[in-house]
């Protein structure tokens, strides 16, 4: 099934954005979302729209991919998307059918994936996403742009990416990645308010790993005021006990409060995930396939400190590592050569 809406009459290139009065030149950018219906969706959808996810220059042609009962529900959504009336939305398609939805696409959020269920094993897990990461990593190698650049939300992020990425043997491994920037916000949040400094005072804060609670959230490569974080906050329990727990099960946290995982910080970490990677930052977190970068086993996607510039990025080399961040880095990435070793198990990659 599939449904148009939008202005899809409008001339390719050359738009006039009617609150600033400026001409965008820029062909649309092709970004398409998947578990589009879905709660991240909702508070994704608008941002991208409005100009977060590539800057407010860039006109974008959104591509809705959710599973056929939900259909009715991105509906929904794509007729609030038009009631905006945001200047830089120049097409929604609505889809069930993954090489529609990702015809052509610059940008893929993968977003939707199968959330674990009572009774549900982890290997169920992992086999019920690879049912959805295996086939839409198919349609990304079949039509996507030569630029593209995949985000994968849906858990476990990291090893769904892996799945998607295998499948995709004629685009560049590189351009699969996973979102670890959620737990890299909560980490500069919690230090702040540790430290008593802004948000911005904090440089250099890196998740190494895995996107679970074996994260590691590093405070001796993050800088406060020419210090390292953990020499700024000089209390090691706090740091051990308190502030790497509270970052690593934060997703659990949110849960129990809210009783719906978190939505709106998800959405608004794959923003700034995106807008990093095409606009260039010096330091952030991505998980990214990694190139053996320490000591990390090639091809695992973990998260690394990575330094972006004209639309691609590079791990940051020449960290000296001590022995507590060490094992930390070690278990997650443990983990993660557990997961890949269990989907391969399962035939998914
Ligand atoms: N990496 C991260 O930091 C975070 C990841 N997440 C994960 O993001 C995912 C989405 O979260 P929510 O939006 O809250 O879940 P949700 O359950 O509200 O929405 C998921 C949507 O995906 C759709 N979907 C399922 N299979 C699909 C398929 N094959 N193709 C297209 N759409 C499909 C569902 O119909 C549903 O609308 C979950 O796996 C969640 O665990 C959530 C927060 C943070
Ligand atoms: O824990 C969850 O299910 C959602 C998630 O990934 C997060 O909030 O970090």
């Amino acid at each position: 099934m599939l449904v148009t809406c939008g202005t899809p009459g409008d001339p390719p290139d050359v738009n006039e954005d009617r609150h600033s009065g400026r001409l965008m030149t820029r062909t649309p950018v092709n970004v398409t979302v998947t578990g589009a219906a879905g709660q991240i969706g909702y508070a994704l959808l608008f941002r991208i729209a409005s100009g977060h996810l590539l800057g407010p220059d860039t006109p974008v042609n959104l591509r809705l991919l959710e599973i056929t009962p939900a259909l009715k529900a991105a509906e929904g959504t794509a007729m609030e998307l038009d009631d905006c009336a945001f200047p830089l939305l120049k097409g929604i398609t609505i889809t069930d059918d993954a090489k529609t939805a990702f015809d052509g696409v610059n940008v893929a959020l993968l977003v939707g994936a199968r959330p674990r269920t009572k009774g549900m094993e982890r290997g169920d897990l992992l086999e019920a996403n690879g049912g959805i990461f295996k086939p839409q990593g198919e349609a990304i190698n079949a039509g996507a742009a030569d630029d593209v650049k995949v985000l994968v939300v849906g858990n476990p992020a990291n090893t769904n990416a892996l799945i998607a990425q295998q499948h995709a043997p004629d685009v560049p491994r590189e351009r699969f990645t996973a979102m670890t920037r959620l737990d890299h916000n909560r980490a500069l949040s919690q230090l702040a308010k540790k430290l008593g400094v802004a948000v911005t005072d904090i440089e250099n804060m890196t998740i190494w790993g895995n996107h679970s609670a074996t994260q590691y959230p590093d405070l001796f490569r993050a800088k406060v005021g020419g210090k390292t974080a953990a020499e700024a906050v000089n209390d090691q329990a706090w740091l051990e006990n308190d502030f790497i727990p509270t970052v690593a099960k934060r997703g659990a946290a949110i849960i129990e409060a809210r009783g719906a995982s978190s939505a709106a910080s998800a959405a608004n970490a794959a923003i700034d995930h995106v807008y990093d990677w095409v606009n260039g930052t010096e330091w952030t977190s991505m998980a990214v396939p990694s190139d053996g970068s320490y000591g990390v086993p090639e091809g695992i996607i973990s998260s690394f400190p990575v330094r972006t510039s004209n639309g691609s990025y590079e791990i940051i080399q020449g960290l000296e590592i001590d022995e507590f961040s060490r094992a930390r880095i070690d278990a997650s990435v443990a983990e993660l050569v557990e997961e890949r070793d269990a989907v391969k198990e399962l035939g998914l990659i």
